[in-house]
């Protein structure tokens, strides 16, 4: 497929996705429909729509409209030489017509952030606001965390080279490594099928360095979903863990994951009956405020009803948290969130509501330090 082609194809994505179609499920329709593009014209188109889908807001405004056509002829207008796609040329898109001057984004639609959200992110990010949704308008790195338990960093990048995958240590955190070529070959490299290195976020990963995990300690993911931060914390000590999620069949892929990385983990259905935990993780559902980068798509549906909601699901896991917490354990709380209301202003919440607890640390991750948003608070009960 020409380059034109390509555009074209991410314009007829747009149009389903625009319709209410997921866009993974609008893409796999169309390579479905589509067999003779090839694995390369795929990835292309794929990465087309999803920058678009980061900044649709933008590229509406520069498009001319809220439709597929107008949305890449917006990010064709954003990037040098490429509104020349538009050139009609075989199976490229027609070239700009009279209706379609569009205009130069301002404000808030400049930074593709929905107009209700500017103000509770102006409020929790303060004078990084403009630079964090700008960077959320870019891809997300792919970053890689190394099973340290079983290999050092510098060994794991050398496994990885000689398989075609540079990566570079990141400063996020001791087990991350950043992707910088060849990101498509790690789910077949031999590292990650031996389980020396997962796909995982470094932020993600720095949270988990954060909390005080010793060897021996019995410890509860709550919202353990694909078991991400479960084995990112079996890698840290030798623990006894256990692993819940609302959800059970989110876990369906964590026993595979657990014995590639040489690690017992038991899902339960009832953690009540197994407890209680010398640490409690509670990796809360979230607006995912701090990975729209990977997930543009949220951040267009988030609502404030929605939002309200999360709250309220997040304040009654903390609590059925703490109660699984023994005295003098740890709750660790987690979300991907970049709002206050799901972070800071939660955890005042819980101490407000709660007596013996105490606040041992909290830190929150922007995309400015590297990786997606996140915040983690580590409580102490007393
Ligand atoms: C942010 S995700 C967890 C991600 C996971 N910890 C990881 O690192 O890969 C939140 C998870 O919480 C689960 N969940 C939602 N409500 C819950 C509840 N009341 N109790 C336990 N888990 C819940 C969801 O099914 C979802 O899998």
């Amino acid at each position: 497929m020409t380059p034109g082609a390509r555009a074209a194809a991410a314009i007829a994505v747009l149009d389903r996705v625009l319709e209410g179609q997921p866009a993974e499920m609008a893409l796999t329709n169309w390579g479905r429909a589509n067999r003779y593009a090839g694995s390369g014209d795929r990835a292309a188109v794929r990465d087309i729509v999803f920058d678009v889908l980061r900044c649709k807001r933008s590229c509406a405004a520069r498009g001319g409209a809220l439709t597929g056509r107008g949305l890449v002829l917006g990010w064709a207008r954003g990037g040098l030489g490429r509104e020349a796609l538009f050139d009609g040329q075989g199976h490229a898109p027609a070239p700009p017509g009279a209706g379609e001057a569009g205009r130069v984004p301002e404000g808030a639609e400049a930074l593709d952030c929905p107009d209700w959200l500017e103000a509770p992110l102006r409020a929790s990010l303060g004078a990084d606001f403009e630079a964090v949704m700008a960077a959320m308008q870019e891809r997300a790195p792919v970053f890689l965390r190394v099973n340290l338990a079983r290999l050092l960093r510098g060994a794991a990048v050398a496994m990885l080279a000689a398989e075609g995958i540079e990566a570079v240590a990141h400063p996020l955190a001791a087990s991350a490594l950043e992707v910088r070529a060849g990101a498509r070959k790690v789910q077949a490299s031999a590292a990650y099928r031996e389980g020396l290195v997962e796909l995982q976020d470094a932020a993600s990963q720095a949270v988990v360095e954060m909390l005080p995990l010793r060897d021996g300690m019995a410890v509860l993911d709550l919202c353990a979903g694909g078991g991400g931060k479960t084995l990112a914390m079996a890698a840290r000590a030798g623990l006894r863990l256990w692993a819940h999620d609302a959800e059970r069949r989110r876990m369906a892929d964590l026993p595979v994951r657990a014995a590639r990385a040489g690690v017992a983990v038991t899902l339960v259905d009832r953690p009540e009956a197994a407890g209680p935990f010398d640490l409690v993780l509670a990796d809360v559902p979230c607006s995912g405020a701090g990975s729209w980068r990977r997930d543009p798509e949220g951040k267009w549906a988030l609502t404030a009803a929605r939002l309200a909601a999360l709250r309220e699901v997040q304040a009654g896991i903390m609590d059925r948290a703490a109660a699984l917490v023994r005295p003098g354990g740890v709750l660790g709380y987690a979300t991907c969130s970049l709002l206050d209301e799901e972070n800071g202003a939660q955890v005042e919440r819980f101490l407000a509501r709660r007596d013996g607890w105490t606040l041992e640390t909290a830190r929150r991750f922007t995309p400015l330090d590297g990786g997606d948003g996140f915040f983690c608070a580590v409580l102490r009960r007393g």
